[in-house]
This record gives structure tokens, sequence and C-alpha cells, in this order.
């Protein structure tokens, strides 16, 4: 039966399209609202896809997947194809007119790109599939990283006439840290310059992945009509008889030579290859070979073949490739059957702390979205137990417990309610207040409890591995720092509140924007992933929140290091309203080259009281976050702590001051440098434009590191500082006639060079 509340929401709707119907007569010049208008006729109450999807489903039948990829791969577009074969929509969305389903944000629409990733549940063949569209462009690589945490496997869409590029790299070695098996799909078949042998060598070149192909594709360029299913021996033909085709009805034929018989034979060699590759890969089927058709091969049947690729892919020892256009409607609906053939179901993956639970609700929080009317609303992954609407349960990380009101099955921008969501889902929550990103939560107190008496008595039967309350919460997501940073103004004072609220809302639903205010002017400073992120987020405080920003000149955000090592006692002997407090502290530093991080150690022979401990390292470490050259966080050092002698009657508070100031002294002393955040630039263009691209890179201190050949175009590969790279977008596209792209990801923190240090010194000091 349809949920209260989906009724309603569809009652409303079509009440309100009656009249919309109207206006849209009169406006029958805007396509893209007539198309929006088409997407919402979708939801007439006949359209009994969504009311299907609420029923839980069997575990073995979910599955949980991401959608990840480069920069205009055609991610949104797959899924769009995705949601209209699976009845979820009836009218194909397209980022081009922008009116796709995941990409809802006004600022996705208008730009044509991912910036949060977005949850759609749809079903496929008795198959859930929970699908998560995450964004390619690298500001957003937080929204990856949170999705691949809660995800059982991932599609990795390339674009076949660019093979790998810049970001595929980064989300793939993502995918790999978590552990998600994945099925590539070589998409953009339809462009002349797509190729198959050169997208399966960049991926065994720059993957260092086992690409195990399942199709060929027929025909190539605009010619492209459909491909051999190397597993079945079928060839797949999409009817393109218009270019309003949809690709729902496409033909299933078995591949004979009277069809095509250079590619009846193309399409042999490749399976050969398939049955040699998978053998390799899988005891079982080689097996299976060597005896019952040891004579031959290709008679293995197709359900014992994919059921090995299945083997092959869970174990992580190869990825299947499929290919297809999903502009032109052709190979997505074989790609959502590889993902129900391929991809995990959630009881697949062991996750070794959910069994502490058992039956009891564990669940991990991994993104948050603000809701003007309902408040926050938290995206949870479901590990063990149910969880239901209107209870009350847990939250490990905080110690607190919250009431929630309501559960939310998510369909892009629309929700459905539920009653209760069982292990391996993924849920909308509202009423968590309290909730971040990366909190685990259970049912009770009391079930937390239980499980970590389970999990200390395997621990002391020696064989787990997770012990004590921190193996009862999942792990969180990494969160990088940020590289660029500068203020922000409400219009007048009054406003100063609103901005504040709006900021916190922000940041709880995107950990990777840091608000901080700067201690010596009281600005409020925003720090964020680079020049697009700070610009989405100056755009939503204005559309969401109604404020007018200003926003100073973006800043690269420095890091400050020593060279050598250094020692140094300072005293501090005050006298305060008649107390007189004396305290002498010494410390040494030693440069901790290759980290990011900094320590504090103690000399052998220095015991300190728990008070006087906690003062000193809290007067260090203050030191740490303001460095004494420009006010950067500190890196790579390691400071001990040589002696510290305290006259009675000296408070705590002197103590960390002074532990502050000797560390200031003794950074200056072992001589501070400025590091700053050099960039990864991948950058493909037409060779004619490469001389100016080049010329441009020299002044920008830019190193080149190889220039290569891709189809027609060059792909140059540099390191830049990032303080160089202010608005390259728009520079690259008047060199190159707005032909070429590029992306830009952080490297490493480089120590400057003395001249290019002290201009940023100067400029700092207002000299030049
Ligand atoms: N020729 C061709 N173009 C395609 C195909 N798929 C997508 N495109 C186009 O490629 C561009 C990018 O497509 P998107 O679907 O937005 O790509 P994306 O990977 O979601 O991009 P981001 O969300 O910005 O990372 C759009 O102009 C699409 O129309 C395809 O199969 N063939």
């Amino acid at each position: 039966m349809l949920p209260r509340l989906a009724l309603e929401n569809t009652l409303g709707r079509f009440s309100s399209l009656v009249g919309c119907a109207q206006n849209l007569k009169n406006e029958a010049q805007s396509w893209c609202r007539w198309k929006l208008w088409r997407r919402n006729y979708s939801f007439l109450p006949d359209d009994v896809k969504s009311v299907r999807s609420v029923v839980n489903p069997d575990i073995s039948r979910i599955r949980n997947i991401g959608i990840m990829a480069h920069i205009d791969a055609g991610k949104t577009t797959t899924t769009e194809r995705m949601l209209y074969y699976s009845g979820y929509t009836r009218a194909l969305g397209d980022v081009d007119d922008g009116d796709t389903v995941t990409d809802f944000m006004v600022q996705e629409r208008e730009r044509g790109i991912t910036i949060q990733s977005a949850a759609v549940t749809f079903d496929w063949k008795e198959h859930r599939i929970n699908l998560i569209d995450t964004p390619g462009h690298v500001d957003f690589t937080v929204e990856v990283e949170r999705a691949l945490r809660v995800l059982d496997g991932a599609v990795a869409v390339f674009d076949a006439s660019a093979g790998v590029e810049a970001q595929t790299l980064t989300v793939w070695r993502q995918a790999d840290k978590h552990c998600v098996p994945r099925v590539c799909f070589l998409n953009k078949m339809d462009n002349p310059r797509a190729s198959l042998p050169y997208s399966i060598e960049s991926i065994k070149k720059k993957l260092k992945a086992n690409p195990v192909l399942l199709q060929i594709p027929v025909g190539s360029g605009k010619g492209f009509v459909g491909l051999v299913d190397l597993i079945t021996k079928e060839q797949v033909i999409w009817n393109v008889k218009s270019s309003s085709e949809d690709g729902r009805v496409f033909k299933k034929t078995p591949l004979s030579s009277s069809d095509n018989a250079e590619l009846l034979s193309q399409a042999k060699e490749a399976r050969s290859s398939l049955i040699e590759q998978v053998a390799d890969l899988d005891d079982e089927f080689a097996e299976l070979l060597l005896g019952e058709f040891s004579e031959n091969f290709d008679a293995v049947p197709s359900e014992k073949l994919r059921a090995a690729v299945r083997r092959v892919t869970l174990a992580r020892k190869g990825v299947p490739v499929l290919c297809g256009s999903a502009l032109k409607n052709k190979g997505v609906q074989p790609l959502l059957d590889a993902i129900t053939a391929y991809l995990p179901a959630p009881n697949d993956r062991h996750l070794h702390l959910a069994r502490w639970y058992k039956d009891d609700l564990c669940a991990l929080a991994f993104k948050v979205l603000h809701d003007k009317q309902r408040g926050p609303l938290v995206f949870v992954r479901i590990y063990s137990g149910t969880m239901k609407a209107q209870s009350v349960v847990h939250n490990v990380n905080r110690n607190s417990t919250e009431r929630m009101s309501r559960l939310l099955m998510p369909f892009a921008d629309q929700q459905v309610e539920i009653p209760s969501l069982t292990a391996g889902n993924i849920a909308l929550t509202v009423g968590l207040k309290q909730t971040v990103t990366g909190d685990t939560i259970v049912s009770s107190k009391a079930s937390a409890a239980a499980a970590e008496r389970r999990a200390l008595k395997e621990g002391e039967r020696g064989r787990g591995s997770e012990k004590g309350p921190g193996s009862l919460v999942l792990a969180g997501v990494e969160i990088p720092e940020p590289v660029f940073f500068c203020t922000v103004e409400p219009p007048s004072m009054a406003k100063q509140t609103d901005l504040d609220h709006a900021l916190k809302c922000l940041q709880r639903e995107d950990p990777s924007l840091k608000v901080r205010t700067d201690p010596d002017s009281g600005q409020t400073i925003l720090c964020g992933m680079g020049e697009l992120h700070i610009e989405i987020i100056h755009d939503r405080i204005r559309r969401e929140y109604g404020i007018e920003t200003h926003l100073g000149p973006l800043q690269v955000a420095y890091r400050e290091t020593i060279l050598q090592p250094g020692s140094t006692t300072d005293t501090l002997d005050r006298t305060l309203r008649d107390r007189r407090h004396v305290v002498t502290v010494g410390l040494s530093v030693t440069p901790w080259e290759e980290t990011t991080s900094c320590d504090i150690a103690y000399k052998e022979n220095v015991e300190l009281p728990p008070d006087v401990k906690v003062a000193v390292e809290n007067g260090i470490q203050s030191s740490y976050l303001q460095g004494p050259l420009l006010g950067y966080p500190v890196q790579g050092v390691t400071t001990t702590v040589e002696s510290v002698s305290i006259q009675p009657g000296t408070s705590m508070a002197m103590v960390s001051a002074c532990a502050s100031r000797c560390m200031l002294k003794v950074l200056r002393q072992a001589g501070v440098q400025l590091l700053e955040p050099l960039m990864s630039l991948e950058i493909t263009l037409e060779e004619g434009h490469l001389g100016y691209v080049l010329g441009d890179l020299a002044q920008r201190r830019g190193a080149i590191h190889d220039i290569q050949s891709r189809h027609d175009n060059k792909v140059v590969l540099a390191s830049v500082p990032l303080a160089e790279m202010m608005g390259y977008s728009t520079v690259l596209r008047t060199l190159t006639s707005g032909s070429a792209t590029f992306s830009l990801q952080l490297s490493s923190y480089e120590a400057m060079n003395p001249q290019d240090q002290s201009a940023v010194l100067d400029k700092m000091a207002g000299l030049v």
C-alpha cells in the first residue's frame, strides 16, 4: 500500500500539475521547464515504481553501488538512463538541458556538473539498487570518499575516447582503499575517437588493474549500434530509427556467421581469451575447464562463466569491462544486468564490526542534508538489525540518545516514507539533530554495551582483532585539509548571526568546508578544497539562506616547518594581583620529514604531574596551530620537552603561556620555512595550442613532467604551485579557444625557494 505521505505528495503534485499545465501552455517556449514538468508528470498515481520499491527486499538482492569517474565521463547521463529503463522516470533527463534527477541542486543544473552525491533507489529484475552518483570534480572528492565508505560495489565510467583520466585515478585509489569491487563502463562509444583497445590498455597501465572484457562493440563512432555479449555469444543491437529513439527496444540474437563473419571471428577470439583469463584467476573455473570441458573450452555453459566472473570480481582479482553510449541509449541495460550479476550484495561483504551487534541495529551516518522545514536529514547505511521510524537510537560516537521521527527512502530529491528498513539498505532519517557524518548509530546504550562484551570476549579468546569500545564505532571518513581560504562578510553586522547559522548548517552537510574566526581581525574565514568549492558555498549562502555576502580575495593555505634542529629555554616571571608566577620551560625541536603532522615527546628524566603535562602540551599545540612566520599551521616537527620548573603558586595558564612562548622562540631559532601547496595538473588539449599553454605554465613556476599523445590530442602532465593557479580555467579557455580541459589536485606541500618565500612575506606585509 502506498504510504500516506507518498500518497499525499503524489496527489498534491497532481493537483498542482493541473494548474501548472495552464501556465506552461503560455510558456511553451521554455523547453527546459516543459521537460521538468514531464519529469513531475511521471509521478502521477499510476506510476507504481516508487511504491514497489518500498518493500524490504531480501539482502542477497540488494546492490549498494556508487557510480564514479572523471568529470564529464557521463556518470549522470548513465544514471538517468538507468532510472528510465528501470521505470522510475518516464522521460529521459539530460545534463545539457539541466533536468536530470540526481543533479537536483540549482547549481548542479545550471553548471551541468555533479556537486553532491545523490542517492537513488530503484529496482532492476528483482533486485533493489541503491545507487549513488558521485561528483567527478576534485573539489568535491570528500563526497566520493563518503559514498565509498558505505558502498558495496562501484561502476567506474570512462570516456572511451580518453581512457583513464586524472580524477579516475584518484577515485580508483579511493575504491581500492575501501576494498570496493568494481565494473568498468566504457562510455561514449559513439564518439569517432572512442577506442576499446586504448581504454583497456590505459586501465591496465594507469590503474594497474586487470580488465576482464565481457563485450565487444558492434560498429564504431556514429555507426556504433550495439555489442556482442562474450558470455552468451549473443549480439545486442539497438533499434536506431530516429534520434528520439529511447533505447528501450533492442534485439538480442545468437551471433552467427551469416550476420557478420568478421565480427564472429573477432568475438570467438575475444571469448577464448576471456575463458583463459578467467581460468587463470579462478581455480574452481580452471578445474571445471580441465575436467568436463577439456576437449572444448568454448562449450562451457554461460552460467558457469558468469559465476566465475562474479567470484573474480568479488575477490578483486579482475574488473569486468562493458561498453556503450549512455547518451545514444545503448548498452545501459546490459550494464544494469552486470551490476546485479557481478557486484556484491551486502552479505557478500564481511564487516567485522556488525557481527558484534548480531541482530541489533548498527548503522553508519554518511551524509547530512539540511532541510528548511524538517531540519537535518541524515543518510544512513544499515549494517545489521532493523531501523524503525518513531524510535529512539543511540549515537555511539557522541554517547547520546536521540529520537528519530521518520524514515524515508531516497529517490534523488523525492522521498517516500517507510515504517522500517532492514540490514543492507540505505535510508534517510528525520529528527537526528546531533548526528554528523561518520557517526555510528545503534538501537540503545544497552545494545552497545552488549556488543562491547561480545567484542571483549572474542578478544580474550585471542580471535578478535578489534577489542574495546573503539571497535564498536564504524570507521568514519578522512577529510583532507583545505588548500584555499578567504574572508566572508555579511552585508551588515545584524546579519552576522544569520551567516553563522548558515555556515553551521553548510558545515554539517559538507565536512570539507572549514570555518574559523581570525583571532586578530575577528573576521569569519571560509576554508575550502578549491576555487569552485568556495564559489559554490558562496552561491548557496545567497540562494538557500538569502544572505548576500562579500568574499575577500582567495588566499592559499601555506604551511610552516623547520629546516634544522634547535633547542632553547624560556622563563616567564609575572606578577598578577600580588601573585607571582614563575615558570621555566626547556624545549628542543627536530624536523620530522615526510609527514604532515607534529609530535610531542619527553626527555627520559622529565616526569610531570598530569595537570602540568596538559598545560605544557596545550602551549605547544597552540603554537603548532599558528606558526611564527605568517601564522599558518606548522607541520613536520617533533618537540621534546627537556625541562619544566615551576615555582609554587604559579597557575597552569602561565605554564601554557610559557610553553607557547618558548615554542615560538625555538621554532624561529630552528629556521622557519614556508611550505606551499603543489598541485598535479593534467591538461588535455589540441596540439596546435601546446606552445601557448607550455609558455604560460613556465611563467607560473610550473614543471612539466610529461607530454603524452591521446589520439589527436596532447596530454600535459605538470606540477604547479597552487598560488599560480587562481582563475586558471578562464586563462586556459582563452589560450585554447575553449577546447582544452584540465584537472588539478593537491600533490604535496613543498618548501619554497628563498626568493619566492620573501615575495610572499613582502606581499603579506603589504609591501608589494
Ligand atoms: N557523445 C557522447 N556524449 C556523452 C555520452 N554520455 C554523456 N555525454 C555527454 O558528456 C557530457 C557530460 O555528461 P555527464 O553525464 O554530466 O557527465 P558526469 O560524469 O556526470 O559529469 P560530472 O557530474 O560533472 O562529473 C554531457 O554533455 C553529456 O551529454 C555518450 O555516451 N556519448
